[in-house]
């Protein structure tokens, strides 16, 4: 569905060339569901805007629906959707007006128009605000909205800049229930662009980790979390002398082991598996364990892992 092959795009600022996006190479087949993930100004939107044909690549190719997005623009645009970090729907008119004049505009007939706005209104939950005028509808309604015009001709793929910025966590929640709806039902390929790292997790099936215009990892975000992180088993004791010990019995069931004063951890990836190995173990050697506490890992310490850096630190910049 989407293939690239060393993407690349500079911008020229006060003379100093920007490396927005940087030797990508990237492939979507068709029915995934994936979040490009990564801090303010990493490269995402830039990304997205040349997979739309809004911006063209410095260099590099780039193949979107069956088509180059150089070479073919027009059929590139005709068989996706995009929903932008702006406001896609005006505000002067009704939703449901605002939809059918934009199926109008996409090629539908006045009755397959209507037709398929209503059905979108449906999916979508839009049918009690559907007549209200646009302006008058609320951040997370308005969002759901652009969504239903981004869909409007049906097509086989759409990409969402940031679909959910700006809205609270309940809206957040909803509109990510109806992204996941649109996908399983439709089978609609989606790419979505976030620097949420809940929504990366919850929604996409796939992520994209892009910093400072490249690609540093792809995974499913289970795959990510335990192949860079893995879960930390932190094993309480009461003395130093029992943490020495059992660090080294821990030892031989593979993973990375630090002590800290009576305090051992150990890094491996399927931590709640190996737990009452390790109990058992030190029970044998009869090493009195005093607290023990598994904890998984988030995107963010895959991120850190990756890059040094905090997502979370980033996004809060
Ligand atoms: N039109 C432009 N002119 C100059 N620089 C640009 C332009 N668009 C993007 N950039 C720069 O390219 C880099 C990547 O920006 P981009 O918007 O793609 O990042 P992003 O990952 O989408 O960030 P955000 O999460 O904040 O939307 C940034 O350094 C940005 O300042």
């Amino acid at each position: 569905m989407i293939k690239t092959e060393s993407l690349t795009r500079h911008f020229t600022v006060k003379k100093k060339t920007v490396e927005a996006v940087s030797g990508l190479d990237l492939e979507v087949r068709p029915g995934e569901l994936v979040a490009f993930l990564g801090p303010n100004g990493a490269g995402k939107s830039t990304t997205l805007r040349m997979l739309t044909t809004l911006l063209t690549p410095t260099s590099g190719t780039a193949e979107v629906a069956g088509f180059d997005v150089r070479t073919n623009p027009r059929d590139v645009r005709a068989r996706i959707g995009y929903i932008g970090q702006g406001n896609g729907a005006g505000h002067s008119q009704r939703g449901r007006d605002e939809l059918i004049s934009q199926g109008r505009a996409y090629g539908l007939g006045r009755v397959a128009a209507r037709s398929r706005a209503d059905e979108l209104i449906e999916s979508l939950g839009l049918a009690e605000v559907a007549d209200r005028m646009v302006s008058s509808l609320s951040g997370g309604q308005r969002r759901r909205l652009d969504i239903a015009m981004g869909l409007i001709h049906t097509p086989p793929l759409l990409f969402l800049d940031e679909p959910s910025t700006g809205l609270d966590t309940q809206n957040r929640v909803n509109l990510q229930e109806h992204i996941r709806r649109l996908h399983s039902d439709h089978g609609t390929t989606m790419v979505l662009t976030t620097h949420y790292l809940d929504e990366a997790d919850q929604l996409a099936e796939r992520i994209v980790v892009i910093d400072h215009g490249k690609l540093i990892a792809d995974d499913s975000p289970a795959r990510l979390k335990s192949e860079h992180v893995g879960d930390r088993i932190v094993l309480g004791f009461d003395t130093a002398a029992a943490a020495a010990a059992a660090a080294n019995r821990a030892g031989a069931f593979g993973g990375r082991v630090e002590v800290a004063g009576a305090t051992v951890t150990i890094s491996v990836p399927e931590g709640t598996q190996l737990v009452p190995k390790l109990l058992r173990g030190l029970d044998e050697a009869e090493i009195p364990v005093t607290a023990v506490e598994v904890t998984r890992p988030t995107l963010d310490d895959v991120f850190l892992v990756l890059t040094g850096r905090s997502l979370r630190e980033g996004a809060a910049a």
